[in-house]
């Protein structure tokens, strides 16, 4: 990830900017207070700092940062002029190297910016600097040198709790909220708000003048103030079932994350903001419900200039991909059909020309639909318009059939998938059941999780053995899936078996092959899986009628169904409320039946995958009566 420090103003935006933040004698005020403050460090922000100091590097990035010098310190000291503390990742500190030797830590911490810590050969104490947000944003200027490139470690953020603190779950809460705190445009910019002009008045009869609150009510505004609760089990032990705990004792501990929805306060003028929907990466049912639900609602709010862009990430270089134009009247009947009105593409994303492009079309507010790699592209576009000091919104819209995105219920498409996924099960089980020593094999998608495989064995019923990436098992020998289809064609007479793609890799030959998006080519272990089925029986000369059914792409290109056509609606009106209210770097979901908004790092630093101590597992298991294949 390259985060460049230096950028230019969009001229509109920052012309409007300055008009509507009323730069003038309330930000020069401000200014000054913040400028008084900078002799003096803050307690808190030091001690928290010190607290999650770690020596667990991670990844590697570069970013270019203007070298200042502090005057009165006496030593050379780095300075992050656009550094504020949703820039610094997920990660909570980054360790930079200049090349000088001098080290910088920068640690984002909740409410404040970054806090700096220098160590050189030239100061040999180290010591933590926290810098008002004026000097992060906008540095000093007049002792700014030119930029240098630097070596920067992030260093995992994860807290090293001490549980015989008695403030450890403080400590634990203080980072939770940091870190689903949600990147707002006010971080960068000194904005006012103005009330909304999202009201859905028109459509109701109204019930009576001056009653502000039945008003507000019927508009379903949110307060900014509104979390939802994300985890609602209080584990007894760290023995249940599924159970994540924090602590030895299974302490409860809240889980709060920011509750979507429409805000009183706005922060674009809707007649003036250009929006842009892009969708990226493979198909999902209900792709077109989500752009058409965008759509509708910036209507809503008196969006006029909305344009769709053509092909994923590809749509903001690719020469001859024109943007197309989207209203109402375009789209409302693109949710009857599936895949993507937009159309979807993989790899080519280079972010800087995606945001050179965003700033040359003079886009407002970015609509991204799309998965894990989507929205690692979403943040870094988001990250890269903070550092050019950009007014546009970024907002995602989690999008994938895998259902392989932390902290989701689920995510759109997934439902249907499922549903279709049952269809073909049920025909494999047709297959088997009408042949003599039928045995119905059914591959689904699913890279690294099984969602859709374990949840189409549970829907149909009708799967005796599910196999799936988190759960290894073996084929041969005693104790191996094929013995076990011996024993059901011998008891049962026939057979039906489910298995996700990226079930039983290490199998297989890796052919670390990746696709345009750098996502690894799995070896196709439905084919593996068929031989290997076809080679026993053939080798024990027991008769076995095997058919072999790959609905992966049927199963992802048809429409969405009634639950996951609401699912789209709500994350897409949705996703436009995230944006008038002035976040960008998030994304919509629904959490524990709940809908919110989450920091778009926090929900790809890994992929969602299958518990196999959870009870769905477990309930897949009882279905299926499968045994440990070891
Ligand atoms: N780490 C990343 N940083 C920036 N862009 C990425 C990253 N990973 C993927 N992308 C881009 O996001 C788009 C979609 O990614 P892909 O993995 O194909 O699908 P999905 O979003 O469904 O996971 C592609 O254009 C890809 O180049
Ligand atoms: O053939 P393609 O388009 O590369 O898609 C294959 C992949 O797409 C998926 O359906 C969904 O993946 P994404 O969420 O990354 O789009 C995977 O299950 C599957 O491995
Ligand atoms: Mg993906």
């Amino acid at each position: 990830m390259a985060l460049s420090l230096a950028g230019g103003h969009h001229p509109r935006r920052a012309a409007s900017c300055g008009r509507r933040s009323g730069q003038t004698a309330s930000l020069r005020a401000k200014r000054e207070t913040r400028r008084d403050d900078r002799a003096g460090r803050s307690p808190l922000a030091l001690s928290l700092a010190r607290a999650v100091v770690s020596d667990d590097l991670s990844s590697f990035y570069t970013i270019r940062l203007m070298q200042e010098r502090i005057q009165g310190s006496g030593a050379d000291r780095p300075e992050a002029p656009y550094l504020d503390r949703h820039s610094v990742t997920r990660s909570a500190i980054v360790e930079l190297r200049l090349i000088s030797g001098q080290t910088v830590s920068f640690m984002s911490l909740s409410g404040m910016t970054v806090a700096l810590k220098t160590s050189s050969s030239s100061v040999t104490q180290q010591q933590w600097w926290h810098p008002t947000r004026d000097q992060c944003q906008y540095g000093l200027r007049k002792f700014r040198q030119r930029p240098v490139l630097l070596r920067v470690k992030a260093i995992s953020g994860k807290l090293d709790l001490d549980f015989s603190d008695p403030s450890w779950k403080q400590k634990y809460q203080e980072d939770w909220d940091r870190r689903f705190s949600l990147p707002h445009i006010t971080d960068i910019y000194d904005l006012e708000p103005r009330t909304t002009t999202f009201s859905l008045k028109k459509n109701r009869t109204p019930l009576g003048d001056g009653d502000v609150s039945s008003t507000d009510m019927r508009n379903g505004y949110v307060n900014k103030d509104d979390r939802a609760l994300l985890k609602v089990i209080k584990y007894a032990s760290p023995n249940s079932a599924g159970a994540e705990c924090i602590d030895p004792d299974c302490s409860w501990v809240e889980h709060w994350v920011h509750r979507a929805g429409p805000r009183k306060e706005i922060y674009y003028e809707p007649e003036e903001v250009k929006a842009a929907i892009v969708t990226c990466g493979g198909l999902c049912p209900g792709l077109n419900d989500v752009i058409r639900q965008i759509v509708f609602t910036l209507e809503t709010y008196g969006v006029k200039n909305i344009v769709g862009i053509p092909f994923g990430y590809r749509g903001f270089f690719e020469k001859g991909l024109k943007e197309m134009p989207l209203s109402r009247d375009v789209v409302e009947n693109i949710n009857l059909s599936g895949g993507s009105f937009l159309g979807v593409s993989r790899g080519g994303a280079k972010t800087s020309e995606i945001v050179d492009s965003i700033q040359a079309r003079r886009i407002d507010m970015l609509f991204v639909i799309g998965g894990n790699g989507s929205h690692a592209g979403a943040n870094a576009i988001h990250e890269e318009c903070r550092k050019r000091k950009l007014k546009v919104s970024i907002v995602a819209v989690p999008k994938t059939i895998d259902n392989d995105i932390l902290f989701m219920d689920k995510t759109f498409g997934f439902d249907t998938a499922v549903e279709e996924a049952q269809r073909a099960i049920n025909s494999a089980y047709i297959e088997a059941r009408s042949a003599y020593h039928g045995i119905g094999l059914v591959k689904l998608m699913g890279r690294s999780s099984g969602f859709i495989a374990m949840h189409a064995s549970l829907s149909s019923g009708q799967i005796d053995v599910c196999l799936i990436p988190e759960v290894s098992f073996t084929l041969d020998g005693e104790h191996g899936v094929l013995q076990h289809l011996e024993h059901l064609l011998n008891t049962k007479g026939f057979c039906v078996i489910c298995v996700a793609e990226g079930a039983g890799q290490d199998l297989l030959q890796k052919s670390n092959a990746t696709d345009a998006s750098g996502n690894v080519i799995l070896s196709d272990f439905g084919v593996h899986m068929q031989q290997k089925i076809k080679k026993h029986f053939k080798d024990i000369g027991v008769p076995a009628d095997l058919k072999y059914i790959d609905p992966t792409y049927m199963v992802r290109a048809c429409r969405a169904n009634a639950s996951d056509a609401i699912l789209c609606t709500v994350l897409g009106q949705n996703a436009v409320h995230g944006a008038f209210a002035g976040f960008s770097g998030i994304t919509s979901g629904v959490c524990n039946t709940h809908y919110v908004y989450l920091p778009i790092p926090e929900v790809i630093t890994t992929p969602k995958h299958v518990n196999p101590n959870s009870r769905m597992w477990h309930r897949c298991l009882t279905s299926t009566g499968q045994p440990d294949f070891h």
